[in-house]
C-alpha cells in the first residue's frame, strides 16, 4: 500500500488529491488550491453568496436519481424529501420521474409549489396531525402510509373519496445504524408490531383499514433505519414483510400488490464508512423477493423504495471561512457556522473530513478540530482532521457529503442565520434558498 493509500485510512489526507469517494464526483483541485465545484471556484462562491453556504451539485443529484432507476426498473423509487425538501430540488426529482416520500403538510406544501405530481407521493409519519392528513387529502396525494389505530380512524372519517393507504410494519430488523434512526425493531415508535399480544399490531391495524370504506389498502411498508450499509439486513426484511403478506392473505383474504421497504442506504462521511451496494442491493432483493413469493405462491408485488441520503447527500459540501484558530492541548479551528448548520455530530456522533481550500500551502499537516461557533462544547464539525499548521482566520474550509440532511436539519439556535443553498450545475450557480435574513429571524422572537 503506497502512503497516498494508507492516509485517508488514517484520517489524514494527502493536500494534492480529495479523498476518493466523499466528494461529489464534479469536485476538483484546481490551481493555487482552490476548490472546484461542478465547474465553479468555491472561493467565488464564497464570496458571491457569504460563509457558510450549502452547495449543491445538479447533475450529482439527477445521476444519483438515474442510478436507481437502473438498478431497480421495476420498483417505484420515491425519493425521501425529508433528506433536503426545497422546490428547487423537487423539481429535479419530479423531471427525473421518482416519487416523493413527505412527512409533513410542510412538505406537502413545498411538494405542491414545486408542481411534484400529488398522485405520485406518500405522506409518512407516526403522529400525523389532522392538518397533515388534511393537507394531503386536499392536494390528493396518491397514498398514505398508516402508523397507528387512531389514525386509521381520523383518516377514515376525513377522507370523502377513497383514499389509497398502506400499514407500516415494524419488522423486527436492525439496521446495525445509531439507535436514533433505527426504525425496524420492536420498542421504538414506529409502524405496527408483528406481536399478537399489543395492542397496535398489524392484524389489527389491517382489520381496522379494511373496514373503513374510504380508505383502500394497497400494500404494506417498512423501513428498518437511516445510514444503513448491510444489504443483508434489506433482504432480510423483504422476506420478512412477505411473510406478513401470506399472513394477511390467510387472516384477511387480501393478496396485497405493494410492498415498500423504505429508505435509508448509507453513504460514506469519512473514508473509513462503507458505502451502499446499490446493485448488489437491487439483485439480491428481487432474488430474495423472487423466492419467498414463489414457495409461498404468493403474487410479486410491485415494489417501492424511499432513498433519500442517497440520492443528494453525497452531491453537497459546505464552505465555511475561518474566524479563529486556537492552539491548545489541541488546536481548534472555528468557523462561522456550526451546529445550527450540521446537528449530526451532536445527534448522532457523526463523523466528518474537511480541508483547506483557496489558497496552496507547503505547511505541514497536523490533527485539528473543526469546531462551530455555539455556545456547546459539543458543537464540533469535524474532529481531528488533518489540516496545514498555517491555517489562519479567513481561509475557507469545506466539508463533503452535507447534501443530506443539513438544510433539512438546520436550526437558527443562537439566532444565527441558516445558510443558503446554492445550485451549480456546468459552472453556473443559482441560488435555492437565500440565507436567512434579520428579518426572517426577528419575525420569530
Ligand atoms: C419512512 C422513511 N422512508 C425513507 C427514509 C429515508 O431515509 P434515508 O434518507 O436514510 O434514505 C426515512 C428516514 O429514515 C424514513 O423515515
Ligand atoms: N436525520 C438523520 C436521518 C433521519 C432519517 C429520517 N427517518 C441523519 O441525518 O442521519
Amino acid at each position: 500500500m503506497t502512503l497516498s493509500e494508507l492516509l485517508p485510512s488514517l484520517g489524514c489526507e494527502a493536500a494534492d488529491r480529495l479523498e476518493p469517494g466523499l466528494w461529489p464526483r464534479r469536485t476538483h483541485l484546481g490551481a493555487g488550491g482552490e476548490l472546484l465545484f461542478a465547474g465553479a471556484p468555491v472561493s467565488h462562491l464564497a464570496a458571491r453568496f457569504g460563509t457558510p453556504t450549502y452547495l449543491i451539485d445538479e447533475a450529482q443529484v439527477r445521476e444519483a436519481a438515474r442510478a436507481y432507476g437502473r438498478a431497480l426498473p421495476e420498483a417505484e423509487v420515491a425519493f425521501a424529501g425529508k433528506a433536503l425538501c426545497t422546490r428547487g430540488v423537487l423539481r429535479w426529482i419530479a423531471e427525473e420521474g421518482l416519487s416523493l416520500d413527505t412527512c409533513s403538510a410542510g412538505e406537502i406544501a413545498v411538494a405542491r409549489a414545486a408542481g411534484f405530481p400529488a398522485e405520485r407521493i406518500l405522506l409518512h409519519g407516526n403522529a400525523k396531525t389532522p392538518e397533515d392528513l388534511k393537507a394531503a387529502l386536499e392536494y390528493g396525494v396518491g397514498r398514505i402510509v398508516l402508523d397507528s389505530l387512531d389514525e386509521v380512524e381520523q383518516l377514515g372519517s376525513l377522507a370523502h373519496g377513497v383514499q389509497d393507504v398502506l400499514v407500516r410494519v415494524t419488522p423486527g430488523v436492525r439496521g446495525d445504524t445509531h439507535e436514533a434512526v433505527t426504525t425496524g425493531t420492536e420498542g421504538q415508535k414506529f409502524g405496527f408490531s408483528l406481536r399478537s399480544d399489543v395492542r397496535d399490531n398489524v392484524d389489527r391495524a389491517v382489520t381496522a383499514v379494511l373496514a373503513q370504506p374510504s380508505l383502500r389498502l394497497t400494500g404494506l411498508h417498512c423501513h428498518i433505519g437511516s445510514q444503513v450499509s448491510r444489504v443483508d439486513r434489506y433482504e432480510e426484511a423483504a422476506r420478512r414483510m412477505i411473510e406478513v403478506l401470506v399472513r394477511v392473505r390467510e387472516n384477511h383474504g387480501v393478496a396485497l400488490r405493494e410492498l415498500d421497504l423504505g429508505g435509508g442506504h448509507a453513504v460514506p462521511y469519512v473514508a473509513r464508512d462503507d458505502s451502499f451496494d446499490l446493485t448488489g442491493y437491487a439483485r439480491r432483493l428481487r432474488v430474495a423477493l423472487a423466492y419467498e413469493c414463489s414457495s409461498q405462491d404468493f403474487p410479486m408485488p410491485r415494489l417501492v423504495i424511499e432513498p433519500g441520503r442517497a440520492i443528494v447527500g453525497a452531491a453537497g459540501i459546505t464552505v465555511y471561512r475561518v474566524c479563529a484558530v486556537k492552539r491548545g492541548s489541541r488546536t481548534f479551528v472555528a468557523v462561522d457556522g456550526g451546529m445550527s448548520d450540521n446537528p449530526r455530530p451532536s445527534l448522532y456522533g457523526a463523523r466528518y473530513t474537511a480541508r483547506l481550500i483557496g489558497r496552496h500551502t507547503k505547511a505541514a499537516r497536523t490533527p485539528m478540530t473543526v469546531v462551530g461557533r455555539h455556545c456547546e462544547a459539543g458543537d464540533v464539525l469535524a474532529a481531528d482532521v488533518y489540516l496545514p499548521d498555517d491555517v489562519h482566520v479567513g481561509d475557507l474550509i469545506a466539508v463533503p457529503c452535507t447534501g443530506a440532511y443539513h438544510h433539512s436539519l438546520a436550526s437558527n439556535y443562537n439566532l444565527v442565520s441558516r445558510p443558503p443553498l446554492v445550485s451549480v450545475h456546468d459552472g453556473h450557480a443559482t441560488l435555492l434558498v437565500p440565507r436567512e435574513t434579520e428579518e426572517d429571524l426577528l419575525r420569530r422572537c
